[in-house]
């Protein structure tokens, strides 16, 4: 496999850009790689076509010309681009597999099929080598939402000799909530040949502490990832929260997930999915991220004046 930089920092699970009347919209991505490296302070990117991305609700049109969109306005900007390839048909994930090797894509993931579902690890693993060993050349994360698919897998089982059948086979994009399946996972990894990047952002302290349990050089080697929708507009803030984690500030690392949880917390109680992170993000960076596609809809007016006054109203621990 060709030498990549390391994989490190915080990865933001990107927004597809749309405009008013549904399309895609390219013509924004520009900005938008400008702003997470800028002000949201993040240097990776992932997963162009994800949860966050709707690659899910998207043409396999669509998802390509958003990946090439990535890696052409990416290029010298940000060091990873990690492309979604998951999708129901193995075909289409087959095909979105091969164009992401194809546009030196620095990761593939892929995600459980989620109407017909596998029913255990065999039948699990058996897809994902059909998909990976479609791009043979580029680093392989399983990405694992339960939440979203439906598929409770236990990670830890399916890391059991993963490698045998994925050689690409990197690591997983956690993101869930069972703390003792990661742990586990992370306990077994011995010999640390694998990279877990953990998604559930309102809990990335307790991760951290997980990850840290083992040896605190895990995290100085970022070995130790993370990755969330909400690092879009509070990437900064998460960055203070692991430095502080890192020196180590105890107090301070947790005074920064509380508050990033307040907010958190506020929006679920209104109701926060990808169409309200679309709608924070618009008000946050001023990039007008668009609606989200059927059978999702706009966050309400009221829904973007309260989060936008609850965000606003946070004093944080750096004075901002
Ligand atoms: C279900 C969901 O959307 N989870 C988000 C989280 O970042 C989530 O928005 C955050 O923890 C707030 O609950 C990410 O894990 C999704 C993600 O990684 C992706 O879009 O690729």
């Amino acid at each position: 496999m060709t030498p990549r930089k390391k994989l490190e920092g915080l990865v933001a699970a990107t927004v597809t850009p749309m405009t008013p009347d549904g399309r895609i919209n390219l013509s924004v991505i520009r900005q938008y790689v400008d702003y997470l490296t800028s002000a949201a302070m993040l240097c990776c990117v992932e997963t162009v076509n994800g949860t966050t991305g709707e690659g899910l609700s998207l043409s396999i049109q669509e998802r390509k010309q958003l990946a090439e969109e990535w890696m052409c306005q990416g290029k010298d900007k940000l060091d990873h681009v990690i492309i979604h390839v998951g999708a129901l048909s193995l075909l289409e994930s087959q095909e979105l597999a091969r164009h992401a090797a194809a546009i030196g894509a620095s990761g593939i993931a892929v995600i459980a099929p989620s109407f017909f579902k596998p029913t255990n690890k065999d039948e699990l693993l058996g897809f994902l080598q059909k998909v990976a060993s479609e791009a043979p050349t580029v680093p392989f994360y399983y990405y694992h939402i339960p939440a979203m698919t439906g598929v409770k897998i236990r990670v830890e089982e399916l890391l059991d000799g993963i490698r045998e059948q994925i050689p690409t086979f990197q690591g997983v994009k956690f993101s869930d909530t069972d703390l003792l399946d990661l742990a586990q996972c992370i306990n077994k990894n011995e010999r640390e040949q694998f990279v877990f990047l953990y998604g559930v952002d309102e809990q990335l302290l307790s991760a951290l502490a997980i990850g840290a349990n083992g040896a605190v050089g895990r995290l100085q080697k970022m070995y130790f990832l993370f990755f969330g929708s909400t690092y879009n507009y509070l990437g900064r803030k998460t960055n203070l929260m692991l430095q502080a984690f890192a020196k180590p500030d105890l107090a301070l690392a947790r005074k920064y997930q509380f508050l990033m949880g307040e907010f958190l917390s506020f929006v679920i109680k209104l109701g926060f999915g990808v169409a309200q992170t679309k709608a924070v993000m618009t008000s946050v960076s001023g990039i007008p991220m668009g609606p989200p596609r059927l059978p999702l809809v706009s966050a309400s007016e009221e829904f973007i004046a309260k989060a936008k006054a609850k965000l606003e109203s946070i004093v944080w621990p750096d004075g901002d």
